[in-house]
C-alpha cells in the first residue's frame, strides 16, 4: 500500500520503491460495460458479483473472505482445539502504523485467530528487535509474524525481515519467498498481502487475466514487484513502469489491466486508460481537507472519478485494495497456522503428517537417537 498523508512522511510504495482460488475465468462477452469490445469484465452480473456501477467493492470482497476464514478457524478449534496466531511488533510511536496495527488485531478478533502484539519505542536497537522476532520465531502458538513497516531509519528493515522464520513470514517479504514467487515452477509459502488481494479483487469477480495487456506502475519489493510477478504467473503479459520510464501515458494506454502502486496523488489520469480496463488502484496518500475531523483525506494514484467514465471497472480509494491487505493477512496466518496444526502445505518439512505427529515422531527419533548414544557409550557397540 502506498500510504502517506499530510501528517504521514513515508511514502509506502514509492515509485521507484527502494524504501522498502477462484472459479476460472468464464468466457467473457464482447461489448461488456466501459465501452471495450473485449472486455475482460463480464457483462453477465452473476460473474461480477463484486462490481457494481464498475466499482470494484473492496469492503464486501475482504467481508466475504473473512467470513470464510472463520468458518476455517472454527473447524480448526472444533477438531483440534487450536487457533493460529499472529503476532505483530510496532516500533515507534507512528499514527499511521499504530491505527493499521489496531485494525489487524480487531479483525483477527473478529474471525477468532488469537493475537499477539509488541510495542517498542523507537529507541529501540536493531539487536533488541531481533530478539523479539526470534522469540516470536520459536513460540508455538505463533503461525504468523508481522513487523509493522516502515521502521525507523537506524534500523536495517531487510535484516529485521530476513531474520523472520519464513514458515511464519505471512508478510511473504522475507528474500526466500520473494524469491520463490519470482521464479517460475516454485511457490511461496506466503504472498504479500497487498497484490494477493489485487489478485483475489480480479479473480473474485472473473475478471479475465490470461492473454492480457498488465501494466503495474511502480516497483516496490512489496507492492509493485510481487503484483507484477503474480499477474506473470497468471499468464498475463506484464509491464512494470517506474519514475525513470519514458512516456508512461502511453504505455499505461495499452493496459487491459492498471495495477497503480506509484505513492503519488492521482498520477493516472483518465486520458491515460484505455477504454474497459479494469484499474487497481493500491495508492493511499492524504489530501489536506479541511472539511474532514483528521484534517486529511484519502486518495489514490488513479483520478478515480475520470477512470469511473472510462474502465469497466476501477477499485475506490478508500475501500478498494486497503481492506484487502488486512483480509489477506489473515488469511495467511490462517494457512500457516493449518500447516502447523493440521500438517498440511508445503512447509520446508514436506510431510503430511498432522503437527502433532510430526512432533511426536521427532520426539521418538531423538529418544532413540539417545538410546543408541547411550548403548554406544556404555561399550556394547564394539
Ligand atoms: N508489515 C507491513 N507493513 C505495512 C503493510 C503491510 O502489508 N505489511 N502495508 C501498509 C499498511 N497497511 C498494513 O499494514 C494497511 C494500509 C491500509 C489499509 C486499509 O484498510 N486502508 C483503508 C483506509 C484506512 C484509513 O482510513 O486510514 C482503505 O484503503 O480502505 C490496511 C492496511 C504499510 N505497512
Amino acid at each position: 500500500m502506498s500510504s502517506s498523508s499530510p501528517s504521514r512522511t513515508h511514502s509506502w510504495a514509492s515509485f521507484d520503491g527502494e524504501g522498502s482460488g477462484a472459479p476460472s475465468p468464464a468466457p467473457m462477452s464482447s461489448g461488456g460495460s466501459g465501452g471495450s469490445s473485449s472486455s475482460l469484465v463480464s457483462s453477465d452480473a452473476s460473474l461480477t458479483p463484486f462490481i457494481k456501477d464498475r466499482v470494484i467493492d473492496g469492503k464486501a470482497v475482504a467481508k466475504t473472505i473473512q467470513g470464510e476464514i472463520a468458518s476455517e478457524v472454527s473447524r480448526l478449534k472444533d477438531r483440534y482445539g487450536r487457533v493460529p496466531g499472529l503476532a505483530v511488533v510496532i516500533v515507534g510511536a507512528r499514527k499511521d502504523s499504530q491505527t493499521y496495527v489496531r485494525m489487524k488485531k480487531k479483525a483477527c478478533a473478529d474471525v477468532g485467530i488469537a493475537s499477539f502484539e509488541k510495542c517498542l519505542p523507537d529507541t529501540v536497537s536493531q539487536e533488541e528487535l531481533l530478539k523479539f522476532v526470534r522469540d516470536f520465531n520459536s513460540d508455538k502458538s505463533v503461525h504468523g509474524i508481522l513487523v509493522q513497516l516502515p521502521l525507523p531509519k537506524h534500523i536495517d528493515e531487510s535484516a529485521v525481515l530476513a531474520e523472520i522464520s519464513i514458515e511464519k513470514d505471512v508478510d511473504g517479504f522475507h528474500p526466500l519467498n520473494i524469491g520463490r514467487l519470482c521464479m517460475k515452477g516454485r511457490e511461496p509459502l506466503f504472498i504479500p498481502c497487498t497484490p494477493f488481494g489485487c489478485m483475489q479483487l480480479l479473480e473474485r469477480n472473473n475478471i479475465k487475466i490470461k492473454g492480457a495487456n498488465a501494466v503495474v506502475v511502480g516497483r516496490s519489493n512489496i507492492v509493485g514487484l510481487p503484483a507484477a510477478m503474480l499477474l506473470l504467473k497468471r499468464d498475463a503479459s506484464v509491464t512494470i513502469v517506474h519514475s525513470a520510464t519514458q512516456d508512461m501515458a502511453s504505455i499505461v494506454r495499452r493496459a487491459d489491466i492498471v495495477i497503480a502502486a506509484a505513492g503519488k496523488t492521482e498520477l493516472i489520469k483518465k486520458e491515460w486508460l484505455k477504454p474497459g480496463c479494469v484499474v487497481i488502484d493500491v495508492g493511499t496518500n492524504g489530501v489536506e481537507d479541511k472539511t474532514k475531523k483528521t484534517g486529511y483525506r484519502l486518495v489514490g494514484d488513479v483520478d478515480f472519478a475520470g477512470a469511473k467514465q472510462v474502465a469497466a471497472a476501477v477499485t475506490p480509494v478508500p475501500g478498494g485494495v486497503g481492506p484487502m491487505t488486512i483480509a489477506m493477512l489473515l488469511q495467511n496466518t490462517l494457512e500457516g497456522g493449518k500447516r502447523d496444526i493440521e500438517g498440511t502445505g508445503s512447509s520446508s518439512s514436506s510431510s503430511s503428517q498432522p503437527g502433532w505427529k510430526k512432533r511426536a515422531i521427532s520426539l521418538a527419533r531423538t529418544v532413540a537417537a539417545a538410546a543408541v548414544g547411550a548403548w554406544l557409550a556404555g561399550g556394547r557397540g564394539k
